[in-house]
């Protein structure tokens, strides 16, 4: 049962936010669990709504809870619920689709055109105390991932539908255009897919700096010259021969995908998953003469959270290393100026109900650990 306060940070209109005491949410169906947030960490698109008030046809027109990348305990199960049980540690799948469309029944839950997607206007999110939501979008975390991992499980689940979508494989070069949050996890899902060359381009060194400790076998930086020649440089700089296997797009900027087309290799794949302007040129030609197979990416769907968290159990990713820092609950105002000043990768804020300050996560469960890793041991699985 909910015991706390069920604060949450609200934005009314663009650069307006306040803290405001709502009521705890009530289960809807007998399949949900009521879920006490413990982390939440802030996407760029939080930020957007904050700064500009919409995303594309996404517009901000009444008071909406930010957050959808979250970690919390579960406080309150259903009657029909047999999988979770208070007191189980989960991440967040913050989107929920219809499950009776021809997308939902075809295997594509992620582009369901009714998607009640958080902090999505009109739904609210999770930056707040308590949220309810159906337990099979509730993934259980293994004890030896924490709820501060389980809180980057989200972007990370991102990451995974990108480059499943790209079906990397053992062996090939990959080529990442942007090292942001997402960029950055990208070229980690895919060092941990076997690529064997990952490049990550961005116009930041201090991000490419980073990314060579975390996911990116080589690191570009893009300069000011035309898409052929950053494109001829990046494949200089890692040896790719007549250029990348696969390149993704995560910077969604009109030059770096300009030179996505020339740094991919004839008959290699190319990703979209950023997400920047609606328009833009496009060489068609090097597209069209080179038969690269082309694919978007949108958010995640069957099994992405699940490897997603397969991934972080089995110590593939470190997904801590893109925690700047971790704030309480009202001091999540000064956590959306540092992501919008670009001062930290990654910073999460502590739900309303954690101790004051809390900046160190102890939720990690000793006796459920050793048990894990004994069944670890036996069975050679690391998913709980
Ligand atoms: N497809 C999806 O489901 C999905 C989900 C989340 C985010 N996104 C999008 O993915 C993109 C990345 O997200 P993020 O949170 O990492 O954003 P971010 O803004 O932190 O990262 C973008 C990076 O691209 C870099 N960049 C800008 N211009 C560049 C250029 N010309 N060449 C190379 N790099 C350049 C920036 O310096 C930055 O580091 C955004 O466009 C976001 O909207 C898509
Ligand atoms: O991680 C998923 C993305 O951040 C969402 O799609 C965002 O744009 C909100 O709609």
């Amino acid at each position: 049962m909910a015991t706390g306060s069920n604060l949450s940070f609200v934005l009314n209109k663009v650069n307006d936010v306040e803290f405001k005491d709502k009521p705890v949410p009530k289960l809807k169906t007998p399949h949900e669990v009521l879920v006490a947030i413990n982390y939440t960490g802030i996407c760029g698109s939080d930020v957007h709504y904050w700064t500009h008030g919409a995303i594309g046809h996404f517009v901000v027109k009444a008071p909406m809870v930010l957050g959808h990348e979250s970690a919390g305990t579960v406080v309150e199960v259903g009657s029909g619920v047999t999988t979770l049980k208070v007191g189980d540690r989960v991440a967040l799948e913050p989107g929920y689709p219809c499950r009776r469309c021809a997308n939902c029944l075809g295997g594509h839950y992620n582009l369901c055109p009714e998607m009640a997607f958080a902090a999505t206007p009109p739904y609210d999110g999770t930056l707040t105390g308590y949220w309810a939501a159906p337990a099979d979008f509730c993934y259980k975390l293994p004890p030896t991932v924490s709820l501060q991992e389980g809180a980057l499980i989200e972007p990370l689940a991102v990451g995974v539908h990108i480059v499943r979508q790209a079906q990397v494989t053992p062996g090939q070069s990959v080529v990442v255009m942007g090292a942001g949050p997402v960029g950055l996890l990208c070229a980690a899902v895919a060092r941990a897919f076997g690529a064997t060359k990952v490049v990550q381009v961005d116009i930041v060194q201090k991000k490419l700096d980073f990314s060579l400790g975390f996911g990116a076998t080589h690191a570009y930086l893009s300069q000011r010259v035309s898409p052929e020649e950053n494109a001829a440089n990046i494949i200089a700089a890692a040896d790719l021969g007549g250029g990348a296997d696969v390149v993704i797009d995560a910077s969604g900027a009109e030059p770096s995908i300009q030179a996505s087309l020339h740094a991919v290799r004839i008959g290699g794949t190319f990703v979209q998953a950023g997400m920047g302007k609606d328009i833009i040129n496009f060489p068609i030609v090097a597209f069209c003469v080179k038969e690269v197979t082309a694919r978007g990416s949108f958010r995640y769907g069957s099994g992405d959270y699940k490897l997603a968290i397969e991934l972080v159990a089995a110590g593939k990713i470190d997904v801590k290393k893109l925690v700047d820092g971790v704030v309480p609950f009202n001091k999540a105002e000064d956590a959306f100026t540092k992501v919008k000043e670009g001062q930290v990768i990654k910073i999460l804020i502590a739900g309303p109900n954690e101790k004051e300050g809390a900046t160190i996560d102890t939720k990690v469960d000793e006796a459920k650990l050793k048990e894990a890793e004994a069944a670890k041991a036996a069975t050679g699985s690391t998913c709980c």
